[in-house]
C-alpha cells in the first residue's frame, strides 16, 4: 500500500471514530443533581466515561499495531489511546486503552520477525507484529503517520523518529504523559505488578518522575477493583515541584491522588502537635555557604535517619511494651484484689500488633469494667467507697506509661542509647525545641514512627506511594512510610548523581534497598536521558566526570542540537551585562518557551533579579518556599531548580568561587535542566569541575 493510502484510510478511520466519540458524548444526557444515591453513583459513572471520551476526541489514538495471534488467520490492526473506547452497537473495540495488556505490544516490540508474547487475563498470547504505526492527531486532524515497522518490507530495529519529533519539541510550564512514546524500559516499570517496591535509579531526564506517574494510572486501571486513587499518595520535595508536575495525571484521566511533600504529610500525621522551625532554613545553611563532603556525611539530620537510630527507636519502644503489664496487684478496696497474673492472660489473648497506646487505652478499660463487675457480684453499692476505689484506680491507671510521640522522642533523646549516636549539644537542643513544640526536618521521621507505633494511623492505609527524589530520603523515612501499609507497595525513584542533599538522604540505594524484603522489591536502571540534546548530555557527563570514579555517565538519545557555550569575563559588570544581553537574544529569536537563569545561591539570584529588572527584563525569582512554577523566564537557585526542565539555561556563575570542587553534582543538576540550550558564565577563573578541556 502506498504511503498516500495509507495516510488516506487511515484519516477516514479517524473521521468515524471521531464521530463515534461524539455521538456517545452526546448521549450521555443531563446531569443528575437529585438525593437518589443509586443515581447520584451512576452520574459519577457518566461522569468518569465523559471524561474519558473528552480524552479521546482530543486525541483518538496515537499508535496502531497489526498483530496476528497463532492459529487466526489475520493480523487484526488494534489502534492505541489515552483511553479505551468501543462501538456505541456492536460493542467492538475502537481504541485500546494505553494500560491493557494487549498495548503492551505496542511498547514492547522493538523490530523483527520473531514471535512476541503478551500476559492476557487468560494466560500467555503468542503471535506476530505485521505493522507498527505512529499517527499524530492535533485537534481532530491526522497530521502524521509514520511506519516504524512493515513485516516483510523493513527489516531493520524501529528507529523512533516520533520520539525525536517528540523531544525537540519546546516545554511550557508542565510536565506532559509520554503516552505515545513510552520507551521499552520505562513500560516494563510502569507495568511491575502492584505489590512490589519498585526502586528506580534514573540518570537525570530519563524519564523517572514521568515514569512513576504513568504507574500509577497504569496501577489504577489494572488494578481497579482492588485499589483506589484516594488511597495513593505522591511525595515530591517542594509545593513548586507539585505544580510542576500536576497536569500529567488528569491528562491520564486519573484524580483525587493526595500529592505532597514528606514535611506537611508528616506535621499531619502528628496531628499539627509540632510546627517546623521557621526561624532555620536548612537548605539556606547548606547550600548559601561553602559546606565540606565531612560535614554533610557527619550531620545530625544523617544519623537521625539512620537504621541505626531507628534500632535505638525500637528499643526503647520494645522497653515500653514490656511496662504495659503493671508490676504491682490492684486492690481498690482491701480484700478486692486484681492480680498482674490475670492482667497478662488478658494481654496475651490481645492482639499484640496494636501499636501501644491503643493496647493501653484498652487494658485501661478492661480494669474498669473488672471493677465495675465486682460491684456487681459483691452487690457493693456504698457511694463513698466507690469513690475511693475510683480515686485508687485512676492512680493506679496512671503507673501504667502514657506518652506523646514528642514527649517519648525527647525522653529518649535524654537517654544513655541516643548519647551514642548524637552529640549533646545537638540533641539539648532537640529537646529545647521539643518544648515549645518545634520540630527541625531531621526529627519528623522519628516522631512520626513513634506516633505510628504508639497511636496507630490516623487514616486508612495507603494502596501504593510513590517516592520522587527518593535519594534525598533518609530509611527511617521510608520505615514510618512502610507502617502505612498493609504490603509494600511503593515506586521510588531517584538519582543519587543529583544527590545535593547529603546532610539528609543516602550515599547508596542499600541503605534503601534494606529496609524491605529482598523478594518484595525490583531494582531498575534508566541510562537513556530523554530531556536534553546530545550536546548538553556529554557536557553535563564530563562535569560528572570531573568527580571521580564511580558515576555513570547518562546515554543521549540521538538528538543533536547547539554546542554548549561558556563565557568567561574579569569584572562583574561585564557578567551581570552579559546574562541580561544572552537572555534578551533568546527571547528575540522566540524558540525557546520557557528559559531560565541559574546560579548557585539564592543571594547570587537575588543579585541578578535586580540586574533585570533594572533593564525592564521581566523575570520570576524562585524562592524556597515558593508554591507554584509559571514557565517564561525564571530566575532560580540551582538547588530548586532540582526535578525542573527549561527549554534554554543559563548558568550565570559557573566561577570557581561560586562552585568548589565539592559542587560537582549541583552542577550536574543545573546543566542537566536544559533541553536545547545551555550557556554558562563567569566572573575569573571558571569553576574546577569544567576542566581545561572543556574551555576549548
Ligand atoms: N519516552 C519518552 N518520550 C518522550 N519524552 C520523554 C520520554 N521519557 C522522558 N521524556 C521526557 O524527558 C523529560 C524528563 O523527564 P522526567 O522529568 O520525568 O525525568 P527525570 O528522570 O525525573 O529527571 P530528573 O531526575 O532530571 O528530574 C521530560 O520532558 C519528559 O517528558
Amino acid at each position: 500500500m502506498s504511503v498516500q493510502s495509507a495516510f488516506q484510510d487511515e484519516a477516514a478511520r479517524i473521521e468515524d471514530v471521531l464521530g463515534q466519540i461524539r455521538r456517545q458524548l452526546l448521549a450521555i444526557g443531563p446531569r443528575y443533581t437529585g438525593d437518589d444515591f443509586t443515581e447520584q453513583m451512576l452520574q459519577l459513572q457518566r461522569e468518569q466515561r465523559q471524561q474519558r471520551l473528552e480524552v479521546a476526541e482530543r486525541e483518538p489514538y496515537f499508535g496502531r499495531i497489526d498483530f496476528q495471534e497463532l492459529a487466526t488467520p489475520q493480523p487484526k490492526p488494534l489502534y492505541i489511546g489515552k483511553a479505551g473506547v468501543a462501538h456505541e452497537s456492536s460493542k467492538e473495540l475502537l481504541v485500546v486503552d494505553w494500560r491493557a495488556p494487549v498495548a503492551s505490544l505496542f511498547y514492547a516490540f522493538s523490530g523483527g520477525e520473531a514471535p512476541i508474547t503478551y500476559e492476557s487475563p487468560e494466560g500467555e498470547i503468542e503471535g506476530t507484529i505485521h505493522l507498527k504505526r505512529n499517527l499524530m492527531v492535533r485537534g481532530g486532524v491526522l497530521e502524521r503517520v509514520v511506519d516504524s515497522y512493515i513485516r516483510g518490507e523493513k527489516d531493520e530495529s524501529v528507529t523512533d523518529e516520533f520520539l525525536l519529533y517528540r523531544l525537540g519539541e519546546n516545554k511550557d510550564n508542565r510536565l506532559r504523559d509520554i503516552v505515545s512514546t513510552i520507551q521499552q524500559e520505562q513500560d516494563r516499570i510502569i507495568r511491575t505488578e502492584k505489590n512490589k517496591t519498585v526502586f528506580i535509579q534514573g540518570v537525570a531526564g530519563s524519564g523517572k518522575t514521568t515514569v512513576a506517574l504513568h504507574r500509577l494510572a497504569y496501577l489504577l486501571y489494572r488494578y481497579a477493583d482492588r485499589i483506589r486513587a484516594e488511597r495513593m499518595v505522591i511525595f515530591a520535595p517542594n509545593r513548586m515541584f507539585l505544580d510542576y508536575i500536576s497536569g500529567v495525571l488528569p491528562e491520564l484521566g486519573v484524580g483525587d491522588i493526595l500529592q505532597t511533600t514528606y514535611n506537611e504529610w508528616a506535621i499531619e500525621r502528628l496531628q499539627r502537635s509540632v510546627r517546623l522551625d521557621d526561624s532555620s532554613d536548612s537548605m539556606a545553611y547548606w547550600f548559601e555557604q561553602p559546606r565540606t563532603r565531612e560535614e554533610m556525611e557527619q550531620a545530625s539530620g544523617r544519623i537521625k535517619g539512620s537504621t541505626a537510630f531507628k534500632e535505638a527507636v525500637d528499643r526503647r519502644l520494645q522497653e515500653l511494651e514490656s511496662t504495659l503489664l503493671p508490676e504491682q496487684p490492684f486492690e481498690p478496696i482491701p480484700g478486692m484484689t486484681l492480680q498482674p497474673s490475670a492482667i497478662q492472660d488478658w494481654l496475651l489473648i490481645e492482639d499484640s500488633y496494636e501499636p501501644f497506646m491503643k493496647r493501653r487505652e484498652r487494658l485501661v478499660n478492661r480494669i474498669k469494667r473488672w471493677l465495675e463487675s465486682e460491684w456487681k457480684a459483691r452487690r457493693i453499692n456504698d457511694r463513698p467507697l466507690k469513690s475511693k476505689a475510683n480515686a485508687r484506680l485512676n492512680a493506679y491507671c496512671k503507673k501504667i506509661p502514657s506518652f506523646t510521640a514528642s514527649q517519648l522522642y525527647s525522653e529518649m533523646l535524654s537517654g544513655a542509647d541516643a548519647a551514642e549516636l548524637i552529640p549533646a549539644k545537638s540533641r539539648a537542643a532537640t529537646v529545647k525545641a521539643l518544648k515549645k513544640n518545634l520540630a527541625e526536618p531531621e526529627d519528623l521521621a522519628p516522631l512520626v514512627y513513634i506516633q505510628l507505633r504508639l497511636y496507630g494511623l490516623d487514616q486508612p492505609v495507603y494502596d501504593h506511594v510513590v517516592i520522587d527524589e527518593a535519594q534525598d530520603y533518609s530509611p527511617f523515612q521510608l520505615e514510618g512510610l512502610r507502617l502505612c501499609q498493609l504490603h509494600s507497595s511503593m515506586t521510588i525513584l531517584g538519582d543519587l548523581q543529583q544527590g545535593i542533599h547529603r546532610y539528609a538522604g543516602i550515599v547508596n540505594w542499600t541503605e534503601l534497598t534494606e529496609v524491605f524484603d529482598a523478594q518484595e522489591q525490583d531494582y531498575y536502571e534508566l541510562d537513556r536521558s530523554y530531556r536534553s540534546t546530545m550536546e548538553i548530555i556529554e557536557f553535563a557527563n564530563r562535569v560528572l566526570g570531573s568527580m571521580g570514579d564511580g558515576v555513570k555517565p547518562a546515554v543521549p538519545v540521538f538528538r543533536s542540537g547547539e554546542e554548549v557555550e561558556i563565557s568567561v569575563f574579569d569584572q562583574e559588570e561585564e557578567r551581570l551585562a552579559e546574562a541580561v544581553r544572552t537572555v534578551l537574544d533568546w527571547q528575540s529569536q522566540g524558540s525557546y518557551r520557557t528559559i531560565a537563569v541559574l546560579a548557585r545561591t539564592a543571594i547570587a539570584c537575588s543579585v541578578l533579579a535586580a540586574r533585570f529588572a533594572e533593564e525592564g527584563v521581566e523575570a520570576s525569582l524562585i524562592q524556597s518556599k515558593q508554591e507554584a512554577y509559571g514557565g517564561g523566564l525564571t530566575i532560580v537557585p540551582a538547588y530548586l531548580a532540582k526535578g525542573l526542565e527549561f527549554d534554554a539555561v543559563l548558568i550565570a556563575d559557573a566561577d570557581a568561587a561560586s562552585f568548589g570542587d565539592n559542587d560537582g553534582k549541583l552542577l550536574y543538576v543545573a546543566c542537566t535542566r536544559a533541553l536545547h540550550k545551555l550557556k554558562l558564565l563567569s566572573c575569573g577563573p571558571l569553576t574546577n569541575l569544567l576542566n581545561a578541556e572543556l574551555c576549548n
